[in-house]
């Protein structure tokens, strides 16, 4: 090991009831939502085509003109209270939101920067109206902030020169300004969401990260924050020169899944999802393959089964209202959960092997397993491999449990599951109720010699 002074302080996952509620949250919602959704992605007729966004990284919009949306914000469609009970009936159990995104643009009428809601004709505090609805439907809330800003006259992407340093310390004393300020705030935030943490500025500032962190962590004891804040002092992110993770969950799993548990390192780790292929923030077109909700379900299935947590993205118009198909995907993401949630919520990784039906979760704290279902084999049975030594006890549909399944054992430790309906249109649960097996249970299946 390397002796790091600015490295992971904590080897392992958290075990404070925070972290363990974090850690059984299952289904999330992201929001991203600032100036970049009243152009959505196209200005003067023309289609940008990043990230939306991103738009004022495009030359086809000068700066100065994207800063002036300021004065175009008035979101007279924005509904916190609505989008918090669209999140409850989706089943999403935490929301990220977005207080500052790149373009350096608050949704906070932050006392350091003048380039906030307060000098917009909305006028109101954004992120205090969703931290106040969101807690009172009982969604936990996390705070985006990133720590690149287009907008700020001292922000550099490297320090080359003196004047740089000069500037970047005045950079760092304005980030460390507007985090204390939006703990202060809003107390009931459960952890910030940091981005924008990529570039050489940023990663040669290990001491003072560390620092920093420090201090927010004491100002709000139980704090969450992810992989992606600091580098340690040789710039090494997410993970340590040692390998272990900084922070308290990995921030890695950006538009991309794990597909097997030791892909996860033994961390918590959340995976944050956009419904087309790349887009945050509002975006008129939408071009792409756009996910379907058995889709979003399976992802969530996915990262349940690898012990993390599947985060949606949603990216409201620039008045405020949640798109139509957007609200849609959380109403049919909500129905499944509404019937199955208790394969989702406070589940993780069985540790059984992957089998070609769906994903095994487990419910943590027990022996109790749940197979949700997306692929149904033409047979119409679900052949089904258990460990060693594990004996399934009883086994049932989750959405009606009347409906008992009986296990035929084709080999050791390996069955037929019958199942009574084959066409089935969405994904399903079976809850498996295990036990141990006798030692000595000799088998009485015999293994090809070859
Ligand atoms: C290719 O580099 C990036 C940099 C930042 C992002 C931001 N992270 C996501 C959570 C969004 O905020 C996106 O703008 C995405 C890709």
């Amino acid at each position: 090991k390397i002796l790091l002074a600015h490295g992971a302080h904590r080897e392992g996952k958290r075990t404070d009831a925070v972290m363990e509620k974090w850690r059984g949250y299952g289904l999330g919602q992201f929001i991203h939502w600032g100036l970049y959704a009243i152009p959505g992605g196209e200005w003067n007729g023309k289609q940008y085509n990043g990230a939306a966004e991103w738009i004022r990284s495009w030359n086809g919009i000068p700066n100065a003109t994207y800063d002036s949306l300021i004065y175009k914000f008035n979101p007279t469609a924005f509904d916190a209270t609505a989008w918090a009970k669209s999140a409850k009936q989706m089943g999403a159990r935490y929301v990220t939101f977005t207080t500052k995104h790149h373009d350096g643009f608050c949704m906070w009428p932050s006392k350091y920067s003048k380039y906030t809601v307060a000098a917009s004709p909305y006028k109101k505090d954004i992120v205090k109206a969703v931290v106040d609805a969101y807690d009172k439907e009982g969604i936990d809330v996390i705070l985006y902030f990133s720590v690149m800003d287009w907008s700020h006259p001292d922000w550099r992407y490297e320090i080359k020169t003196k004047e740089d340093s000069v500037a970047f310390e005045r950079f760092k004393k304005f980030t460390r300004n507007q985090l204390i300020e939006l703990l202060t705030n809003y107390p009931k935030a459960k952890g910030l969401w940091f981005d924008g943490t990529w570039d050489k500025s940023w990663v040669k500032q290990a001491a003072f990260a560390d620092d920093l962190e420090t201090e927010m962590r004491k100002l709000r004891p139980g704090l969450i924050i992810g992989s992606r804040f600091r580098a340690d002092e040789n710039g090494k992110r997410h993970f340590d020169s040692n390998g272990v993770l900084m922070g308290d969950y990995e921030q890695g799993w950006e538009r991309k899944i794990p597909n097997k548990i030791e892909e996860v390192h033994g961390n918590d780790w959340d995976c944050v999802m956009t419904v087309p292929e790349n887009q945050w923030g509002y975006n008129k077109a939408w071009n792409g393959h756009i996910k379907s909700a058995n889709e979003l379900l399976e992802m969530t299935a996915k990262c349940v089964s690898l012990g993390g947590n599947f985060v949606l993205n949603f990216g409201p118009q620039g008045d405020g209202a949640i798109r139509q198909e957007e609200l849609n995907l959380a109403t049919k993401i909500g129905d499944w959960m509404k019937l199955n949630q208790e394969a989702i919520y406070n589940c993780g990784y069985a540790g059984y092997e992957k089998q070609d039906w769906g994903y095994f979760t487990k419910k943590t704290g027990s022996d109790q397993v749940y197979m949700v279902v997306f692929n149904v084999p033409v047979s119409g049975a679900l052949r089904l491999k258990m460990p060693a030594k594990t004996k399934i006890s009883k086994a049932y549909m989750l959405a009606d449990r009347e409906e008992k399944i009986l296990p035929e054992e084709i080999n050791s430790n390996e069955y037929f599951l019958k199942l009574k309906k084959k066409d089935h249109q969405e994904p399903f649960v079976i809850v498996l109720e295990t036990g141990k097996n006798a030692e000595n249970k000799e088998s009485i299946y015999e293994k090809a010699k070859t």
